[in-house]
């Protein structure tokens, strides 16, 4: 079911237990993330985060863009107060303009924008996997996400020095690309020693092994041709038993061509995006062409100054929006909400998620207890304009456990506890 393997958790850990009893139908909750809580009083809740790590070689802009994706998601989503849990490691909304609509129907008090959790790791440089550069740490650090924005340097300005002395995208992702493929070789062969020595009796363990042995000795004969082990086809078995070892190259991946000022209206004409473009066909990466410079001095701005300045630059809306948009496609998730006088809320799953593992999202004791779910399309509520006026429709369903939740479901379960 789930398309991809997510290292760091993807169902929010802990939920504070329900009062009452019985049936119930859901709305706050209170979540619990990375050791954070969120209480249903204060304004601040993040249903499920997800993180993404902006990588690439060391002054190509990674900070820059990261201060101001943070920065830029602080204004726009005044509530989170703790949107920086650590320097490097800040929460962004995911841009959703459903949410107004669905908030200014229900009357709902508050919006509560899906999430995600942006990483700013430091510069990777060749030999990397092989500890230079204080390497081996800053690849641990891309272990821990669950995809990859590859910043790549497609600008030109002499007062910025490049690692390598000269602009050259295909040769950045190159060294990047190599340096992930070695770290996963390095994983694997440790991985495959200690299977070799296994003594493991039982069959089940057996049979797991078996389709660990042969779904890494398939990825290991792609990382040798220079191919990411993503592009390799696994089994259903053989893809869960390797996701333990949180592969680097099995993560997706965003190019993020960081162009100049005077690019920014007609990016396919700098050759070095082209360049990026093929390669992002070509690898089956995603792609988002920002200048992470005018990203940052638009958050130096007020808020009034900024569409003019865009425009000058003959753009009409900050690239951010469509960057966060774009991670959060990448990832293969899917959006449904909740809409209610209290709050409109967009909770995050993965595509084919089923009604019960979506309100598992919410709270474990949802998806335990489901009895079903009442749905209706976006589109549906926005022209009844309720919940009850869609009923009175016809459009609002019932739902039973094997309705696989679509992108944009209006949902309400039905449980038992
Ligand atoms: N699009 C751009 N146009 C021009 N200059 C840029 C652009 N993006 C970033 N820069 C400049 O490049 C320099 C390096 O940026 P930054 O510190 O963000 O790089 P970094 O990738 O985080 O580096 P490190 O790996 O060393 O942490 C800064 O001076 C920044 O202003
Ligand atoms: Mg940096």
């Amino acid at each position: 079911m789930a398309r991809i393997s997510l290292c760091n958790q993807l169902i929010p850990s802990l939920l504070v237990p329900m009062k009452q009893r019985n049936h119930h139908q859901l709305m706050g909750v209170i979540g619990l993330t990375r050791g954070r809580r969120f209480s249903a009083s204060s304004s601040p809740k993040i249903s499920m985060s997800l993180k993404a790590g902006i990588v690439g070689l060391p002054n190509v802009g990674k900070s820059t863009l990261f201060n101001a994706v943070v920065e830029n998601g602080k204004a726009q989503a005044a509530n989170f107060p703790f949107c920086t849990i650590e320097p490097n490691v800040g929460i962004v909304a995911v841009p959703d303009p459903r949410l107004n609509v669905l908030s200014d129907l229900s009357k709902s008090q508050r919006v509560v924008p899906a999430s995600l959790e942006l990483v700013d790791i430091a510069g990777l440089v060749k030999g990397a996997s092989q500890g230079e550069g204080l390497g081996n740490k800053f690849l641990s650090n891309i272990r821990e996400v669950d995809s990859i924005l590859q910043v790549v340097r497609c600008f030109e300005d002499n007062d910025v020095v490049h690692v390598n002395g000269k602009v050259d995208p295909k040769d950045d992702i190159d060294v990047i690309n190599l340096e992930l493929i070695f770290s996963d070789l390095d994983q694997i062969e440790k991985r495959m020693e200690k299977l070799k020595k296994s003594k493991t009796k039982d069959s089940q363990s057996k049979l797991k092994e078996e389709s660990e042995r042969s779904g890494l000795e398939r990825i290991q004969q792609a990382l040798m041709d220079g191919k990411p082990a993503r592009s390799v086809t696994l089994t259903d078995s053989e893809n869960e038993s390797i996701k333990h070892l949180c592969l680097l190259t099995m993560k997706p991946v965003i190019y993020v061509a960081n162009v100049a000022e005077s690019d920014l209206a007609e990016p396919g004409e700098n050759p070095h995006v082209k360049e990026v473009m093929n390669l992002a066909s070509e690898l089956q990466c995603g792609l988002v062409t920002i200048s992470a410079q005018v990203e940052s001095e638009l958050t130096e701005l007020p808020s009034e100054e900024r569409t003019e300045f865009l425009e000058s630059l003959g753009v009409s809306e900050s690239g951010l929006g469509n960057l966060i948009r774009t991670t959060y496609g990448v990832l293969g998730l899917r959006t449904y909400f909740t809409s209610g006088e209290k709050e409109t809320k967009a909770w995050t799953i993965l595509a084919g998620m089923t009604a019960p593992q979506a309100a598992g999202v919410i709270h474990s004791d949802f998806e335990k207890g489901f009895i079903r779910a009442e749905t209706v399309s976006y589109d549906d509520f926005v022209a009844a304009g309720s919940l009850a006026a869609a009923r009175e429709r016809g459009v609002l369903r019932s739902e039973g456990k094997e309705y696989i939740v679509q992108e944009g479901d209006v949902m309400l379960f039905r449980f038992n506890v």
